[in-house]
This record gives structure tokens, sequence and C-alpha cells, in this order.
């Protein structure tokens, strides 16, 4: 991607760059669905002690849906438009396969974040396959929902951008099965530098605390 110099007003549409666009609302009921049922499947194997019966014939079965799935794929970099209630100018758009907040992905909680009057808030809850430490959030996940919501703090309030700086205090250990909010916000736009901050927290209490630079594509 050739990255220009000015922000402007409007998002750049992804339509531009070569790369498809789907609405929230045209992803199938049925794939969310799936999404939801191999978001769960990825927790029971990485916690299963089944006897080697049951996980030979799972594999076999897993085998055989990803071969039944593998014969469509998306392009890569399709990107998805989030439903809310924008301005065309002002609409939205993520990675569909977005590792943190995907629609489509499975590996993904995923983070929902939502505009407020201070920038973005979303919460989230995390069962063991974003484990770390014992019962605790990995740190290197922590650090990928901050860069998520700092990112989009720029892309929604500002304009997209790429993360040039992240820095992450892990100010307490940050535990899974517990409802998690992250915030974000812009603090300052120069030219194409956004500086960005942003937290989690648990039971009210900062586990975690960052500060991103992120500069802006061209578009
Ligand atoms: C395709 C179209 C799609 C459209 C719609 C998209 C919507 C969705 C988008 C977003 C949703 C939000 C969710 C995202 C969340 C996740 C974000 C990530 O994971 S991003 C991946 C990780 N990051 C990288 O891979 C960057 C790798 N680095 C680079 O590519 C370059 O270094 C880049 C683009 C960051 C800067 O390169 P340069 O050539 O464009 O610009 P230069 O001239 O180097 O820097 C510009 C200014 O910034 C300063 N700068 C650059 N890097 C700095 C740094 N590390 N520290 C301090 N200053 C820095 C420079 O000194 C310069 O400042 P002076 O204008 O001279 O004052």
């Amino acid at each position: 991607m050739t990255v220009n110099t000015q922000p402007t007003a409007e998002r750049p549409d992804p339509r531009a760059y070569g790369l498809p666009v789907v609405r929230q609302s045209e992803i199938p009921a049925e794939l969310r669905s799936l999404v939801s049922r191999v978001h769960d499947l990825i927790d029971a194997v990485a916690n299963t002690e089944a006897d080697t019966e049951t996980l030979a014939e799972a594999a076999r079965t897993v085998e055989g849906l990803t071969a039944g799935l593998n014969v469509a794929r998306r392009q890569i970099g399709t990107m998805v438009k989030r439903d809310e209630d924008l301005p065309e100018e002002a609409a939205e758009f993520g990675t569909i396969t977005n590792i943190v907040a995907g629609d489509t992905n499975p590996a993904a909680p995923p983070l929902t974040l939502h505009r407020t009057p201070e920038g973005l808030r979303g919460e989230v809850t995390l069962n063991t396959v974003y484990q770390g430490p014992p019962g605790l959030v990995h740190g290197g996940w922590i650090a990928a929902m901050l860069d998520q919501a700092l990112g989009s703090a720029s892309s929604i309030e500002v304009h997209p951008g790429l993360t040039a700086r992240l820095e992450v205090n892990y100010r307490n250990p940050t535990p899974l099965f517990t409802p998690l909010e992250i915030t974000s916000r812009v603090d300052r736009v120069d030219g194409r530098k956004v500086h960005v901050s942003g937290e989690i927290r648990a039971h009210g209490k900062v586990t975690a605390e960052g500060t991103a630079l992120m500069i802006l594509i061209k578009g």
C-alpha cells in the first residue's frame, strides 16, 4: 500500500484499493452461527481430555469440514462495512478476518467497539484460548487488543492509519472469564501522526494502558 500525506475528511473506500467489501448485514446468519460454534470448538480442543478414539474421530470430522469449506474462499483483505447509522462518507470498515475484531474469524473474541462522547468503548470476556500465565490473559494479546482499540480510535475519529509505535504498561494482571472494559481515544493529531491512548479495565481497575502513534494512510 502506498501511504499518502494528508488526512482527508472522507474515509478511504477499500474498493479503490481493489479490496472487496461485504456489508455487515450481508454476512449470513449461518456463517455467524458457524463462527460461534468453531469459536467454542477451539476452546474445547484446547482443553479436552477426551479419549483417543474420540480425538481421532474429531480430527477426521474436522478435516472433512475444512475441505468442504475451502471450496470457496474469500479474497485476502476482504473488508466488512459496519452497518452503523453513519453517512456513506463516514462509513467504517474493518478487515473481515481481523484477529481481534473480525466478524468471520472464530479465533477472534471478537471485540466490538462503539463510539462514546469520550472516544471508543468495548467489552470482552476471554476464555483460556487467550491464556498466558495461569488464569490470566496473555500479554501479547493484551497488546493486540489495545492496538485494535487505539487503531480504531484513529480510524473512526480521524482516518485509518498503521501503528508506527505501541507502548503498553501492564499495571495489574488481566483475568480470564471476567468482563473487560476497553476504552480508547485520540489525544492529538499532527499532520499524518495521530497520538492515541487507551486502557483495559477489570472490575473498574486498570490492568493495562497503552499509547500509540498511528500514521495515517493516504487517500
Ligand atoms: C487499504 C485500504 C483500506 C481502507 C480502509 C481501512 C480501514 C480499516 C483500518 C484500520 C482499522 C483499525 C484497526 C487497526 C488496528 C491494528 C493496526 C495494525 O496492526 S497496523 C500493522 C502494524 N504496523 C505496521 O505494519 C506499520 C509498519 N510501518 C510502516 O509501514 C511505516 O513505517 C509507516 C507507514 C508507519 C510510516 O512510514 P511512511 O513512509 O508512510 O512515513 P514516515 O515518513 O516514515 O513517517 C511519517 C511521520 O511519522 C514519524 N514516524 C514514523 N514512525 C515513527 C515511530 N515509530 N516513532 C515516532 N515517529 C515516527 C516520522 O518521523 C514522520 O514524522 P515527520 O512527518 O517527519 O514529522
